[in-house]
């Protein structure tokens, strides 16, 4: 039998401890003694394993890697050095309770199961030896490596995980074996494993599920050990891993040391031969040749992925000075720790889980003197420009978020890049400093903390429907992970403020072990006692910061990986050595009661909803949902009220614009009234002057064809309206005088306007002496005036119809633009427009005529008083004609009597008789024309709209017809 034992490696580079260490707080009454009555294991003094193979020497990887160290002396398991004494039959060592996915364990092929032992108490030693014998005389494996036959007894020890066949399977390795078997140990390095970065791919330790058989596989563990765990699959469940990893050796090595210890990742198997010597078994056993992501794996993994589900997890690192457990944490560049290894798998996790939301925020602290501090804090520059201290950060416990530092800084991070650098800002805000053991001692317990919150998507699940919608269905779900990096026991320094520090960091590592010490008896208990206060009381968490901070990990809300590290060489004096295996053997027992007696109810946590709208609910996902819904509303909101203001001001604007346009239109309406008006009053005054001229045309005979001097001899008979020869002149009522709008133009202007109709403006027709030449002039004068009147008139209607076309052209260009309906307006208003132009050159022609009838008229008159002074000279025919007419005023004339002045029987010449007759007849037709056209005008006024403006040709003779009739009817 030959076991292969490593050379003792020397550590020049790290000093022994030359005192004493401090003990970790272990309870006595639960060593992890292995009681030499049970320890069945007889190693001959000379049967010492030592590593036969070198590393270098075999380029393969080896199937199974053990260290083995032998010692002289055996140390035994006393079963009865169990606090809780031998077991009773069927009695449980520890109360776990686990979740169905969470730690399974391992699947395996074989299902040898080697006694507990316990059963050293129960079962024949013979058994168990036989077994170990029939193992040791197994032929040698591919190294030839023997090792010796040994009993490994944990049965005895709470902190040993040997179990008695009673007693139900254990989390850590399935049914509680405690192995003993021997097996040859080859000391070959293991290649670094590729790593899985897939959190989907990571297996479990003995407590676990093992979900890639194959990586296991890798690892070359035993069958014989996964059958084992195999057979606790179904009911060997735990929520706790413990895993050592023993640190290499640099420098010199204590071959003494090394013999006494065995170090057996495939059995995740460390046994120490020496004194209180006993085999510690654990989930994991990470050798000096495993990288960190094989601890990883084996370690956090898994858990990480959990609390990915929902939930809490928390992984720290607990070991002496200098053992690794910064190293394991964090790692370097080249060799990542569980830290960043568990930040890429969180991300992996999130990418592989695109139904679901995340939201991380990160938090880093350290516990350094008992006081916490923010490492995310940055420097605090206070009021002087120095730098000050941070505000008290103090813990705190809710129902909610459980126990907490607060105030903390938190921030949220986005991608692994960010939260590495998050966490590198803290790493370097920690306190580090050199110490006996370590050039870069911890000097404080750092803290990392990322809270992960996931919610549902969306219905669709798409990441785009999720943005847009709100409020996905479901609530949101918080998970802790703690990632932990204690500081090591150390022992008194001689700088004081080392032996300050390590005072602090030695007194929350004892209460953190007199906690987890006394778990074990507070399971028994909260069976009985349900008060929470003598609980406490019970558990000394409260003793120091560090244990108050771990509560909700350790009293079992939470899923825990405790990874312990060792360093089993120590160089230096004899008593420095025992000093270092008794910290070592401190640290395993540690380990071994943490996975014995923490147990874990870690349940996913609940999906929160509605927690959004409380304030102090730490699902910020929620909250921030909350708020984006809100300034959505908001948006919402205020584009609504934009929308409809600027609906409103649309309204007020087309309000506006349709009174501008009312406004106008009336404005037109009364322009149009107006020129109406005007145009009305000035046709009535046409017709009037008219009227006035017929009457005294007509008074004067011109109409009959009758000579001067019979005119006069009729006036008194149109006064008298006497005699059927005679015609009714008198044909103008007053009426027409009350419809002249403008009296004060007309009485100004015209000079026949005060005419009354009672006959009284005869005299003036007749002229002074009655004989027809003063007529005519009277006459002429009249035309005159009419005429001065028609120029004013026309005058003013050219003005008005300026005007006019000014507004309309500027009416017709707006409603162009804006009128839908405006055409039958428009065609109005351009209707009367050509409607004024025809009355304008019909006043022309009037105006033309007027002149011609003026220039007949002068005529007549000038050849008149050439006639008479023709007759002046000798001819008595005149001085009749004035005696007669004398004679004819004081008594009547006959009807068809002779005139004094006809043609006939007085005028000398009858030419000058003849010319007069003619233009009286032009006056005549021109009158009686003009009359026609006058009132065919004023009465057509009326229904001017509905007759052709195409021509005044085409008007007049529509008109005509009217004005017949109404001469008719006036006649
Ligand atoms: N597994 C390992 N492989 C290689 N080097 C290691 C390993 N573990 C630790 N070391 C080295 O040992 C030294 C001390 O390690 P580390 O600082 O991690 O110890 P520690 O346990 O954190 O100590 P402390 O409690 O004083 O902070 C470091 O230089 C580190 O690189």
């Amino acid at each position: 039998m030959t076991n292969h034992s490593l050379p003792r490696p020397s550590r020049p580079s790290i000093a022994p401890p030359t005192g004493p260490l401090p003990s970790l707080p272990v309870a006595k009454s639960r060593s992890s003694n292995v009681s030499p009555a049970s320890r069945t294991t007889l190693l001959p003094a000379s049967g010492i394993a030592s590593r036969a193979v070198s590393s270098s020497a075999l380029p393969q990887r080896p199937i199974q890697k053990t260290h083995t160290y032998s010692s002289s002396t055996v140390p035994t398991l006393r079963a009865d050095d169990s606090p809780a004494g031998p077991l009773p039959a069927g009695k449980t060592l520890r109360k776990t309770v686990s979740i169905g996915s969470f730690p399974q364990p391992p699947k395996s092929r074989t299902s040898s199961h080697p006694p507990s032992p316990l059963s050293a108490s129960s079962t024949p030693y013979s058994d168990s030896m036989s077994q170990r014998i029939s193992s040791a005389s197994k032929p040698p494996s591919r190294t030839g490596s023997i090792k010796k036959p040994r009993v490994s007894n944990v049965g005895g020890g709470r902190g040993l995980l040997g179990k008695s066949p009673l007693s139900p399977p254990s989390f850590l390795n399935g049914s509680g074996e405690s192995v003993a078997v021997e097996t040859g140990h080859l000391s070959l390095p293991s290649p670094p494993q590729s790593r899985n970065s897939s959190a989907q791919g990571s297996y479990a330790t003995s407590a676990t599920t093992f979900e890639d058989i194959g990586d296991d596989e890798a690892r070359g563990r035993s069958d014989t050990q996964n059958a084992d765990r195999n057979s606790t699959l179904k009911d060997g469940k735990g929520n706790v891993i413990v895993s050592v990893r023993v640190r290499p050796d640099v420098g010199a090595k204590d071959s003494k040391q090394e013999l006494e210890w065995e170090v057996n990742n495939k059995q995740s198997l460390i046994a120490y031969k020496g004194r209180e010597g006993g085999d510690y078994y654990y989930d994991n056993v990470f050798d000096t040749q495993d990288n960190n992501a094989r601890v990883y794996d084996g370690a956090a993994k898994r858990l990480v992925r959990r609390v990915m589900e929902g939930y809490h997890g928390t992984v720290f690192a607990y070991g002496m000075t200098g053992t690794g457990k910064t190293f394991s944490m964090q790692g370097t560049a080249t060799n990542p720790g569980v830290i960043p290894l568990a930040i890429t798998d969180i991300f992996s996790y999130i990418r592989e889980t695109p139904h679901r939301e995340f939201l991380l925020r990160v938090s880093y602290l350290e516990i350094y003197n008992e006081k916490i501090h923010d490492l995310l804090a940055g420097p605090i520059v206070g009021m002087n420009g120095q730098p000050a201290a941070q505000e008290e950060i103090k813990l705190r416990e809710d129902s909610k978020r459980g126990v907490h530092a607060t105030p903390l800084n938190e921030e949220i991070v986005q991608s692994p890049t960010q939260l590495l650098r998050v966490i590198a800002r803290g790493d370097n805000a920690r306190r580090v400093a050199g110490t006996q053991f370590n050039a870069r001692s911890s000097r404080s317990h750092a803290v990392v903390q990322i809270v992960v919150e996931s919610r549902e998507r969306g219905a669709s699940g798409s990441l785009k429907d999720s943005k847009r919608s709100a409020i996905a269905p479901g609530g949101v779900r918080v998970s802790t992970l703690s990632l932990i990096d204690l500081a090591g026991s150390e022992k008194a320094a001689e700088n004081k403020e080392r032996r300050t520090e390590g005072s602090h960091i030695n007194k929350s590592l004892l209460t953190l072990g007199t906690v987890i010490g006394r778990l074990s008896s507070d399971k028994d208990k909260a069976a009985s006692d349900k008060d929470k206060a003598s609980k406490e009381k019970h558990l000394p968490y409260r003793d120091s910061k560090l244990t108050r901070l771990l509560q909700p990990a350790l009293s079992g809300n939470s899923l825990v990986s405790i990874l312990c590290t060792i360093q089993i060489g120590a160089s230096g004096s004899i008593a420095a050595a025992n000093s270092h295996t008794g910290e070592t053997l401190n640290t395993l027992k540690f380990a071994s009661r943490a996975k014995n007696n923490i147990v874990s109810h870690a349940k996913k946590a609940e999906e929160s909803v509605g927690a959004a709208g409380d304030p102090g609910s730490r699902a910020l996902l929620d909250r921030y949902r909350i708020e984006i819904q809100e300034l959505r509303k908001q948006l919402e909101e205020q584009h609504k009220a934009k929308e409809s203001k600027k609906v409103d001001e649309e309204r007020e604007r087309d309000e506006e614009e349709e009174k501008a346009r009312e406004l106008e239109d009336k404005q037109r309406h009364e322009e149009q009234m107006l020129e109406m008006q005007l145009a009305r009053t000035a046709l009535k005054e046409r017709i009037e002057h008219l009227n006035r001229l017929i009457l005294s045309s007509k008074s004067l005979g011109v109409n009959n064809g009758r000579s001067f001097s019979s005119m006069s001899l009729t006036r008194g008979s149109v006064m008298s309206n006497v005699g059927g020869d005679l015609r009714p002149n008198s044909i103008r009522s007053s009426g027409s005088h009350a419809t002249l709008e403008v009296p004060g133009q007309r009485s100004s202007q015209s000079p026949l306007s005060p005419v009354p109709l009672d006959g009284s403006e005869e005299e003036d027709s007749l002229g002074e002496n009655g004989d027809g030449t003063a007529t005519q002039a009277v006459q002429i004068q009249a035309l005159q005036t009419d005429l001065a009147d028609k120029n004013r008139y026309i005058a003013t209607l050219e003005k008005r119809l300026l005007q006019a076309r000014r507004s309309s052209h500027s009416r017709v260009s707006m409603s162009l633009t804006h009128k839908v309906a405006g055409g039958s307006e428009d065609g109005g208003l351009i209707a009367t427009i050509a409607e004024k132009d025809a009355e304008i050159s019909n006043l022309r022609a009037q105006l033309e005529d007027k002149e011609r009838m003026i220039a007949a008229l002068t005529s007549a008159r000038k050849k008149s008083e050439a006639a008479q002074e023709l007759a002046s000279d000798g001819s008595p025919g005149s001085r009749r004609t004035s005696h007669q007419r004398s004679e004819g005023s004081n008594g009547s004339f006959a009807k068809g009597s002779p005139s004094p002045i006809s043609p006939k029987s007085v005028a000398p010449d009858p030419k000058p008789e003849r010319n007069i007759e003619d233009v009286t007849r032009m006056l005549d037709e021109m009158i009686s024309k003009q009359v026609d056209s006058v009132r065919a005008n004023s009465l057509g006024s009326v229904r001017r709209t509905s007759l052709p403006h195409d021509s005044n040709n085409t008007r007049r003779s529509s008109l005509r017809p009217v004005s017949e009739g109404l001469a008719r009817e006036a006649s």
